[in-house]
């Protein structure tokens, strides 16, 4: 196990890694669950008298997403209810001098990690220990604390480097989300269990079905990866299409596994047998004989959503990873919301995971105590899901 924030004397100088990756509509950052629940750890901290400096990433280099974090600030200070100080540095002058100036009680938020060269690509924690990034700012600090559950999977220098060259402790969201998903792993079930699977993350997606298929008895596909799906299946659909870049990349790197797993999970994978699209603003369905190769699809279909709320009411257990449709548009949220309704009208066991996906429960006026668990965390999750260990726990474990 981890040293949690419990452990640590009141009146430290912080460097607090926290996951508020969130959606962006025209450059805009918006607020998801994860701001809500990381406050609940910032505000034990500064209550605490901890002068705090946040480290967190957006999006992804080359990506719409991949903005500043200064939005992300003005958001946590509305949670907050206080002032939140931005950095646009994450540990060159501007940031050192700002994180100099920071006094117990304060709280200040650097600049996007994924902009500084060091933080990405993967590699072993030793080697992200050892670069520039983590060798500046950790001695500016008295401890690290990782509160990013939802990025634990990722080997980056802010969730890796730094635990292995400070004391490091895990926040509060860490250790809930940690004890939530690592117990589901551990339960078994009687009856059904079924799984959905959606959103835009398809690589994190498709090892999964291969690891679980001892626990899940069958997958609903939509989103991204169920039309990658639908593409090995020979239907014109998940190309990159009216500038997109969701498809043919992870199409290229996982078009061998999907292909196998569509012929050895046959009979457990449930693909959509109808998609949604925008027609001239509104929404128009086709049958999947009927999809066309520069369409963008946006939803699954009508016929779908209905099948796939069936199969989620006849199961004792339901896991959702990712949202089936782009439901932050109200016309395409049917599939999405559908099935999250159907769990929530059952008493089957149901865990909802993803920074995005958790937040179709709130927009669309569902209970979050209808479910058994909704997780802001989405690849860390299903990883849990299976068994694997999330590689900055492992660091963190590691420091205790
Ligand atoms: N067909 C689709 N085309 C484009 N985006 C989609 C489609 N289906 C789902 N999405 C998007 O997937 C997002 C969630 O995916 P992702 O970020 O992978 O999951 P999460 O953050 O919930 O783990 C949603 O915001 C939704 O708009
Ligand atoms: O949002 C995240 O993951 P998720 O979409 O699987 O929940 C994390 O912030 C990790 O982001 P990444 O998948 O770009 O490494």
């Amino acid at each position: 196990m981890f040293k949690t924030i419990d452990d640590l004397e009141s009146g430290q100088r912080l460097l607090v890694r926290i996951d508020i990756n969130a959606p962006v509509e025209d450059g805009v950052p918006q607020d998801n669950r994860r701001f809500a629940r990381h406050a609940e750890t910032l505000r034990e901290l500064l209550a605490d008298d901890h002068a705090v400096a946040l480290l967190a990433h957006q999006g992804r280099p080359g990506r719409d997403t991949f903005v500043s974090l200064e939005g992300h600030a003005d958001i946590l200070a509305d949670h907050l209810d206080r002032d939140v100080d931005f950095v646009a540095d994450t540990y060159g002058e501007d940031a050192l001098a700002a994180i100099d100036d920071l006094e117990g009680g304060e709280l200040l938020v650097l600049e996007n990690a994924r902009m500084c060269d060091d933080e990405l690509p993967e590699e072993e924690p030793e080697v992200k220990a050892d670069t520039e990034f983590v060798e500046t700012l950790a001695p500016e600090f008295d401890a690290y604390v990782n509160d990013a559950y939802s990025a634990a999977h990722r080997s980056h220098a802010s969730l890796v480097g730094f635990p292995l060259v400070m004391d490091a402790y895990a926040g509060r969201v860490m250790e809930t989300e940690y004890t939530a998903n690592s117990s589901i792993q551990e339960r078994e079930f009687d009856g059904t269990v079924t799984m959905a699977l959606g959103g835009t993350k398809a690589e994190d997606l498709i090892p999964v079905i291969e690891q679980v298929d001892d626990t899940v008895d069958r997958f609903c596909l939509g989103g991204i990866v169920g039309e990658l799906f639908l593409r090995a299946d020979g239907h014109d659909v998940g190309y990159d299409v009216e500038g997109t870049d969701f498809f043919d990349e992870q199409w290229d790197e996982q078009q061998e596994t999907i292909e196998r797993i569509l012929s050895e999970y046959a009979d457990s994978l449930h693909l959509a047998s109808d998609l949604a699209y925008d027609d001239d603003g509104e929404r128009a369905e086709v049958d999947v004989e009927g999809l066309e190769k520069d369409t963008s699809y946006l939803d699954v279909g009508s016929d779908t959503a209905e099948k796939y709320a069936d199969l989620a009411r006849e199961s004792e257990a339901v896991f959702v990873k990712g949202a089936l449709g782009v439901f932050e548009d109200e016309r395409f949220a049917h599939g999405t919301v559908s099935v999250l309704e159907a769990i929530s009208e059952t008493d089957c066991f149901s865990v909802v995971g993803g920074g995005d996906t958790s937040r179709a429960i709130e927009m669309y006026g569902l209970d979050e105590d209808d479910f058994g668990h909704v997780s802001i965390a989405g690849g860390a999750y299903v990883r849990a899901l299976t068994g694997e260990s999330l590689v900055a726990i492992e660091v963190l474990e590691r420091t205790d």
